[in-house]
């Protein structure tokens, strides 16, 4: 019998494979458990933006779950891009009574600006998945829209993942620091009334798509595993400011995080990818 772990991703893709569904396969590959996915949304983007979206209807997303799930028993999901309220109500119903460690990314914009959030259901996802959620991971824009409070310092990312356990049901909340300045990013972990800070060097890199995607499915692989949230968030941040610094100058506009990491520390040179050359 296999000891080897799995965790379930439930999100939207990105066929130039930064992002989405594709990064999380990557990353859940690379912090070697089973990688599994359900597939919400067809995103036909690239390091540039988002041309175009495909939501699936809900009754196949179902059918893809049911698929899954009555196969094999995850033991991490991790959810994406959920863009409508209708999908957002089948995984709460799928979900409700289950143990599985569920971590939610709760994608809304992406970093192109597009919007991959109804705005109905950026409010719906407070009352149907956050709930449900061992970990939720919020950038500040995302974290703004879920508690109504502006975030401009560390004090209100406080305030904002407290509000997200507290109010809202979460068993945690990180409050990612991406995108505010200084020469650190903090993200700031609530749960079980503590806060604990994660850090890590700034870098100063346009080649940052997929970010969001990365860091979440990197705890969900961790909590697959067996590890604390504080333990899984400590692995997420080493793996994502790695990803980071050594991430990759794909494509003509955000390149993407490297989930090799480290693993390649050698290889890649200024301006070169790890195959050693630069590609456009
Ligand atoms: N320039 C950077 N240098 C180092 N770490 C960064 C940088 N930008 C973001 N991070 C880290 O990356 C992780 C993801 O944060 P970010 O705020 O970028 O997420 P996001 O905006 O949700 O990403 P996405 O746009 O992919 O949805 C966090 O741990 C954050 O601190
Ligand atoms: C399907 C999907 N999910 C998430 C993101 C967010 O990633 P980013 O903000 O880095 O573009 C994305 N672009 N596409």
């Amino acid at each position: 019998m296999s000891t080897v772990k799995s965790a379930l991703t439930i999100a939207g893709t990105d066929p130039t494979g930064g992002a989405g569904i594709q990064a999380d396969l990557k990353v859940f590959q690379e912090r070697e458990v089973f990688g599994m996915s359900v597939v919400t949304s067809v995103v036909a983007q690239n390091t540039e933006g988002v041309r175009a979206v495909q939501h699936l209807d809900v009754p196949f997303i179902e059918q893809q779950l049911d698929a899954v799930l009555e196969d094999i028993t995850p033991d991490a999901i991790k959810t994406g891009m959920i863009a409508t309220v209708e999908m957002m109500e089948l995984i709460a119903r799928k979900l409700k009574n289950s143990s599985i460690p569920y971590v939610i990314d709760p994608v809304m914009v992406a970093k192109s600006g597009d919007s991959l959030m109804d705005d109905t259901s950026r409010q719906v996802i407070r009352e149907t998945l956050i709930p449900l959620a061992t970990v939720v991971t919020p950038n500040v824009p995302e974290a703004e829209i879920l508690t109504g409070i502006e975030i401009a310092t560390q004090a209100d990312q406080k305030l904002a993942a407290k509000y997200i356990v507290e109010e809202l049901g979460a068993k945690a909340a990180i409050v990612k620091g991406g995108h505010l300045t200084g020469e650190e990013t903090e993200d700031i972990l609530y749960t079980d009334g503590h806060y604990t800070s994660y850090y890590s060097e700034r870098f100063q890199t346009k080649h940052t798509h997929g970010t969001g995607c990365t860091f979440s499915a990197a705890i969900a692989a961790e909590l697959a595993k067996g590890k604390s949230i504080e333990e899984a968030t400590s692995i997420g941040k080493e793996f994502i400011r790695d990803a980071i610094q050594f991430s990759l100058e794909i494509g003509k506009g955000n390149g993407p995080t490297n989930a090799w990491g480290l693993r390649l520390q050698g290889l890649p040179n200024e301006g070169e990818n790890v195959h050693g050359a630069p590609i456009r």
